[in-house]
């Protein structure tokens, strides 16, 4: 079954819905500049509607230890993604410093993106293969912006990975066919606004990107 995050979850709506459908994972911005950023104790409140569920995803843009301590001390992150210019050391550091896994975001434009993942192997626990910014964009990730899905069929990616970029309900088992995917990550697609979730889209798209491979309602 593919594994679904819903990243970019800033409401109870938006959280509630992504753990009815069944979500691996939500993601909660800590980037200020992002219109779907929260504060610690906002994502806190929202992490403690349930107990279990989704696995919680912290996202961060080069962030200082402090404001990864801040989030820690109320949120319980089962993940770590980093999806600014973190460099291998870093994603060591935090790793090693805090005892949660590790996502790194790569931005993947060419054959020869691929090469960066070498590097990061050995110091993440997964990555987050994601569209590079397009030219203009203000945010790191987050644009609606997708990569060419064929670049990843058959390829050997050196730890778990996750399929992102511009994905939707309409796209994703498509994408998840051309890719080799065994996981997705969304936000733009999943929203009726920049950063306001649609309930309605997220079991949409965690029911289209869990339907088994090859079932007739495929197409
Ligand atoms: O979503 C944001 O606002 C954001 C801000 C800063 C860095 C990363 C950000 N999002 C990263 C994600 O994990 C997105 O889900 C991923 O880039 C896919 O986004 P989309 O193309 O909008 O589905």
């Amino acid at each position: 079954m593919t594994e679904v995050k819903i990243c970019g979850v800033r409401d109870a709506a938006g959280f509630d819905a992504a753990a009815a459908a069944g979500a691996a994972m939500v993601g909660f911005v800590f980037y200020p500049p992002s219109p779907r950023a929260v504060t610690p104790e906002e994502a806190a409140v929202l992490s403690a509607r349930i107990e279990g569920g989704p696995v919680r995803v912290g996202l961060f843009v080069d962030p200082t230890d402090e404001a990864i301590e801040a989030v820690l001390a109320v949120v319980p992150l089962g993940l770590i993604q980093l999806h600014g210019a973190e460099a291998p050391a870093r994603c060591a550091a935090i790793r090693a410093r805090f005892g949660v896994p590790v996502m790194k975001a790569v931005g993947i434009g060419g054959e020869a993106d691929f090469a960066a993942l070498e590097a990061y192997a050995p110091v993440v626990d997964r990555f987050l293969l994601d569209a590079k910014p397009p030219a203009g964009a203000s945010l790191p990730g987050g644009n609606a912006a997708a990569f060419d899905w064929g670049l990843t069929a058959g390829r050997v990616i050196p730890r778990p990975w996750l399929l992102a970029g511009g994905l939707t309900p309409e796209t994703v088992a498509e994408a998840i066919r051309q890719s080799g995917a065994a996981g997705v990550d969304v936000s733009s697609g999943v929203e009726r606004a920049r950063g306001v979730k649609d309930p309605g889209r997220i079991r949409e798209f965690v029911g289209a990107a869990r339907r088994p491979r090859g079932s007739a309602s495929e197409g």
